[in-house]
């Protein structure tokens, strides 16, 4: 079962988690399943502390007893965990599918290590099927939309979404991604754009379970 997979990376990953560490909590159905873990560690005992990256995991982590501190007050996360979309053996990965996308991206950003769970599904030659989404500033959507369109991104504005920001997303399906790293210059370069799914920087390692088997992927050069 998918469930069972994205349990089976959540722990994983949530063995990485030691004593006194600052933790990023990432968005969606696996990491929810980590944040759950995480919180039966801390009844266990584990003292730590976390910050999240939108309003229903700071919700559930709360009620699991997680203590959560505001990120507007946080510089630097020990270590993130947090779900994908897609990610491949670079370590390249696409989120948002839940529209979390941009604080997932700071926190990622800002932590020392980042881990990716996810169940086999979502593993990937090379990131690219996956939608893509864009967080888009409400006032500047009609002119996104005509440059997303002119760039060939087929871009579909979400309905009657909001982020936790209160900004619009927009899924964005390029016919190749064969320069990731070109498409996430080019997104940053439109005034009106406040973040993508596209994580190229951030993500350390993954784990990733299939029929109950984990393995896991290490970025060149990363530290465990
Ligand atoms: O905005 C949502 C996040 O990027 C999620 O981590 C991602 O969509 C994976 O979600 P799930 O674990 O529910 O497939």
């Amino acid at each position: 079962m998918i469930d069972d997979d994205k349990k089976a990376a959540a722990v994983a990953a949530v063995a990485e988690v030691a004593d006194g560490m600052l933790v990023g909590l990432g968005t969606g159905s696996t990491a929810a399943f980590a944040i759950r873990a995480l919180g039966e560690r801390v009844a266990a005992g584990l003292t730590v502390r976390a910050v999240v990256t939108s309003d229903a995991s700071g919700t559930l982590a709360r009620d699991v007893g997680i203590d959560v501190l505001d990120f507007a007050d946080i510089a630097a996360v020990d270590l993130t965990i947090d779900g994908a979309d897609e990610i491949d053996a670079r370590c390249f990965a696409i989120k948002g599918a839940g529209g979390a996308m941009l604080r997932e991206k700071i926190v990622a950003a800002s932590s020392a290590r980042m881990i990716v769970i996810a169940d086999g599904s979502k593993q990937v030659d090379r990131i690219g099927a996956a939608k893509l989404p864009v967080e888009v500033l409400p006032f500047a959507i009609t002119y996104v939309m005509r440059v997303l369109t002119e760039l060939g991104a087929a871009p579909v504005m979400r309905d009657n979404y909001r982020t936790d920001q209160g900004n619009l997303v927009v899924d964005c399906h390029f016919a190749t991604l064969e320069d990731p790293r070109a498409t996430a210059a080019l997104l940053a370069a439109i005034p009106g754009i406040l973040g993508h799914g596209l994580f190229l920087d951030e993500v350390d390692a993954a784990y990733i379970a299939t029929n109950g088997v984990v393995t896991r992927l290490e970025r060149a050069g990363a530290s465990a």
